[in-house]
This record gives C-alpha cells, sequence and structure tokens, in this order.
C-alpha cells in the first residue's frame, strides 16, 4: 500500500476493482493502415488483425515527441491573458495562460508552410496505429512521473478523491489536483492542446489522403472535417470555460485523464473522417443540408448553455443572465433555474450529443463504427452527469433538491 497523504474520500469509477479493469482493459482501436477501401459490413469476419510489429515505429516515436515539444513550446509563448482558476483548498488561485486558439492558428500556419515545402500531410493516415501505440505509451509513463510526483505533494494539493491509499485507484484516476512544474499546468496544457489539435490534423490529412486517392474531398469528410473544427475551434476560443469544468476543479490528474486527453481523444475522436477514407459514402445536398442544421442546433445549445453558466458563475450581475430566475444555496452561491438551465439540469450535455450524431450521419448507416463516438459519448455523459449530481447534493443539499424539483429532467427534456 501506498502512503496515504491526509484522510481518504470515498471512490469513483467502481473503486479499485473498476480501476484496476478498466485500466487492463484500455487500449486505442486499431487505426485504419492498408490502403483497402470499398464498402463497410458489419456482419462477417473482421479484416485481418495487424501484427505487434506494425505498433512500433521510432518515425512515429519522433513524430509524437516533436508533437508534444511544438505544442509544449507554443503554450509557453506569451498570452493575450492570463486568467485565474477558481479558489483551492488553501485559499490561494492558480494562473494560467490563455492562448490556446493562438497555438491551433500557429499550427494551422506551421501545417501550412510544411505542406507547401512539401511535407507529406497524406502519409500522416498509415501511421496512425504506431501514433496511437507512441501515444498510449507516452500517457503511461507521464502517468507514472504524475504518481511520483504527487508522492511528494503537500496535502491540499490533493484531489478529493485522490488519496484513496490504494495505488491502482489512485494511479487511475490521479492523485494531484493540478500538478504543475512553475508556471507549466500538465492538465489544463493536456486536456486543450496536443490531444484536440492533434484530433483536427488527424482530420486534415484524412481529408488529403482522399483528395490524394479520388481527386478531391467527398462532401461528407467535408462536413466531418468541419463539424470537428468547429467544434475545436470552439474549445480553444473559449478556453478560460475550462477553468470551471469539473475535470480541472474537481478531478486528479492521473493515468484515465492522460491516456484519455493525449491519446483517446485524437485517435477515436476521427474515427468518422477514417472509416470516410476507407468507406467513402455518397450524401446529397438535401440530406447535408439536414445535417448541418442538426450541428447548428446542438452547436447553439451547447454554446448558449455552457456561455450562460459561465458568465453567471463569473459575474451574476452581467446583464445578459442577471434576469434569470435562481435558487439560494447554502454556500452563498446561486443555481440558475430558468433560460437554459431551466429546461434539462445539462443543457450542455444535450446539445454536445446533438453535435455527436450530426458527425456520424455523414457516414451514412451501413456500419457501427462511425456511431461509436456517439455510443461512447452518451454512456461516457450520463455516468458524468450522474458524478455531478452527487457532488451538487453534496455541495448544495436542500437547494439542490428544490433544482431537482423545479427542474425535474437530466439531460433530455421529458425522456431522461
Ligand atoms: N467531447 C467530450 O469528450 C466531452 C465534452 N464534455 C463537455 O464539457 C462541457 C463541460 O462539462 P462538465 O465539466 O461535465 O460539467 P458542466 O459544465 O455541466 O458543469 C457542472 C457544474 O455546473 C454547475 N451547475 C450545475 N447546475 C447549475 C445551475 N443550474 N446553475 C448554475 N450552475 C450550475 C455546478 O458547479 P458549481 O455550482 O460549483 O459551479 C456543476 O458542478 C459540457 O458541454 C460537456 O458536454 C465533457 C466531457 C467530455
Ligand atoms: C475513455 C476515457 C479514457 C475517457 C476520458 C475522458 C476524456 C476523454 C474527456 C473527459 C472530459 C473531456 C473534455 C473534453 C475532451 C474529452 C475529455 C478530455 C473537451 C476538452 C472537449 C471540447 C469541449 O469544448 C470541452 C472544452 C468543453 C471539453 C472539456 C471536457
Amino acid at each position: 500500500m501506498a502512503p496515504t497523504q491526509g484522510p481518504r474520500a470515498p471512490l469513483e469509477f467502481g473503486g479499485r476493482r473498476g480501476s484496476a479493469t478498466a485500466a487492463a482493459r484500455h487500449h486505442v482501436p486499431p487505426a485504419p493502415g492498408g490502403p483497402v477501401r470499398g464498402p463497410a459490413r458489419l456482419l462477417g469476419p473482421p479484416a485481418s488483425l495487424p501484427g505487434l510489429e506494425a505498433l512500433w515505429s521510432p518515425r512515429a516515436l519522433l513524430l509524437w515527441l516533436s508533437w508534444l515539444g511544438l505544442q509544449a513550446a507554443l503554450y509557453l509563448l506569451p498570452a493575450r491573458k492570463v486568467a485565474e482558476g477558481q479558489e483551492l483548498k488553501d485559499k490561494s488561485r492558480l494562473r494560467y495562460p490563455i492562448n490556446g486558439f493562438q497555438a491551433l492558428v500557429l499550427t494551422a500556419l506551421l501545417v501550412g508552410l510544411g505542406m507547401s515545402a512539401g511535407l507529406p500531410l497524406g502519409a500522416l493516415p498509415e501511421m496512425l496505429l504506431p501514433l496511437a501505440f507512441v501515444a498510449t505509451l507516452t500517457a503511461f509513463i507521464f502517468s507514472l512521473f504524475l504518481y511520483m510526483k504527487a508522492q511528494v505533494a503537500p496535502v491540499s494539493a490533493l484531489a478529493p478523491g485522490g488519496n484513496s491509499g490504494n495505488p491502482i485507484y489512485d494511479f487511475f484516476l490521479g492523485r494531484e489536483l493540478n500538478p504543475r512544474i512553475c508556471f507549466f499546468d500538465f492538465k489544463y496544457f493536456c486536456e486543450l492542446r496536443p490531444g484536440l489539435i492533434g484530433w483536427v490534423l488527424i482530420n486534415l490529412a484524412l481529408l488529403m489522403k482522399e483528395a490524394e486517392l479520388q481527386g478531391s474531398p467527398s462532401l461528407a469528410m467535408w462536413l466531418v472535417n468541419g463539424f470537428q473544427l468547429l467544434y475545436v475551434g470552439d474549445a480553444l476560443w473559449h478556453e478560460e470555460a475550462i477553468l470551471t469544468t469539473m475535470d480541472i476543479t474537481h478531478d486528479g490528474f492521473g493515468f484515465m485523464l492522460a491516456f484519455g486527453d493525449i491519446a483517446w481523444v485524437p485517435f477515436t475522436y476521427s474515427l468518422q473522417a477514417q472509416f470516410l477514407l476507407h468507406h467513402p459514402q455518397p450524401l446529397g445536398l438535401p440530406m447535408a443540408s439536414v445535417i448541418c442544421l442538426i450541428n447548428a442546433i446542438g452547436y447553439y445549445i451547447f454554446r448558449g448553455a455552457n456561455s450562460q453558466k459561465n458568465t453567471f458563475r463569473k459575474n451574476p450581475s452581467d446583464p445578459r443572465v442577471a434576469g434569470l430566475e435562481t435558487i439560494s444555496t447554502a454556500t452563498g452561491r446561486k443555481l440558475l433555474v430558468s433560460g437554459w438551465w431551466g429546461m434539462v439540469r445539462h443543457p450542455n450535455y444535450l446539445g454536445d450529443l446533438i453535435m455527436a450524431l450530426a458527425w456520424s450521419l455523414p457516414c451514412g448507416v451501413s456500419h457501427l463504427l462511425p456511431y461509436f463516438y456517439l455510443l461512447y459519448f452518451t454512456a461516457l455523459l450520463v455516468h458524468r452527469e450522474a458524478r455531478d449530481e452527487r457532488q451538487c447534493l453534496q455541495k448544495y443539499g436542500l437547494a439542490w433538491q428544490e433544482y431537482c424539483r423545479r427542474v425535474p429532467y437530466r439531460i433530455m427534456p421529458y425522456i431522461y
């Protein structure tokens, strides 16, 4: 048993057994490697699996480390603003550079320059499998470093659940809340930079490869690229908003988040574009317009709900939210009960799920793979919502019960 620092918190994610099983099961699904293209089949024998030798490539390792180095360098560039995080246990607040969107633009410029100098971006799709492997390996090694770093951290620096005393659970869920070296905040960096920007770069490479193979990218590929670029651009544009999310304010930084941020996001969130490269889908303009409308509705709800809560949490008397109805809580903070947050208790999740549907539809309905994100994301958000409800009930007690009475649905009005 590892030594514990301070009192132990109740375990989440199925406790020790749950985190051990999940740690053992985590692997990135194989990315398409070869140039095979054709209709997708849901039934029938699986294509032959790549051998172990297909996982390891020193070139992929070099590329991956250069990518992490580039994103770290962009993080350290002067920022347009430095924001303060939520108040910590010891009453202090951490400071965070707001330059994520700048990193996205500079990365795009560098990639554009590279391509005009002959960088073969279309070769990236063939390296996805070894890249996913080295990303998983780095996430694992990095999590070991985080675990060891947390052993010497003061109790006040640990996450609420980061002190179980069980090494596997603590390694998986993370011990320290905001591990940093000087101004470099590892969790904040990983959550928004290498994975998210890497995701849209992989999408772009898949689009280029498709253009190489068939003369021009398909409409379906354009839509998937456009929607997901909007999502990533939006996250980086509203970078400061991440400082009030559960990941930053509550969860420790361990293998689950490190792996999720740098390996899971880029290589599985790009599955729709990967699928389209190998299984081109015909898509007419009328259907494309309907899909764009679905994405626009999802984005409108997602952005509206997230911005409304952020504005309210930053300044409840801001004219944009001052007229909304609220419930007072014993902590002095208030809860919104009208506007987006009066419709369901997690309107932002609803918008996110509607967008997830719009990202899958361009891939047609011949295979389940493009719907993997939608299914996984539904499970993730249902679980996340339950965790958040538990925390809010603990934090706000009777006021939260009153909120649940007035806004009875969690994510989907009249359904859930
Ligand atoms: N694409 C992906 O893979 C993922 C995307 N997401 C997205 O990230 C975004 C952030 O999600 P997440 O961090 O889970 O949580 P939220 O942004 O929904 O934040 C939940 C917190 O909001 C506050 N809150 C809840 N209800 C109210 C209310 N009525 N009035 C005011 N404040 C309220 C509470 O905190 P407090 O009162 O302390 O402020 C609560 O803990 C979402 O849009 C989600 O869809 C999340 C996970 C994965
Ligand atoms: C399967 C596995 C290991 C899951 C780990 C979960 C993580 C992949 C997600 C937890 C919360 C996330 C958020 C985003 C990406 C996925 C992870 C890291 C996010 C950065 C996506 C863009 C959004 O606009 C966001 C900034 C609101 C969001 C924050 C949460």
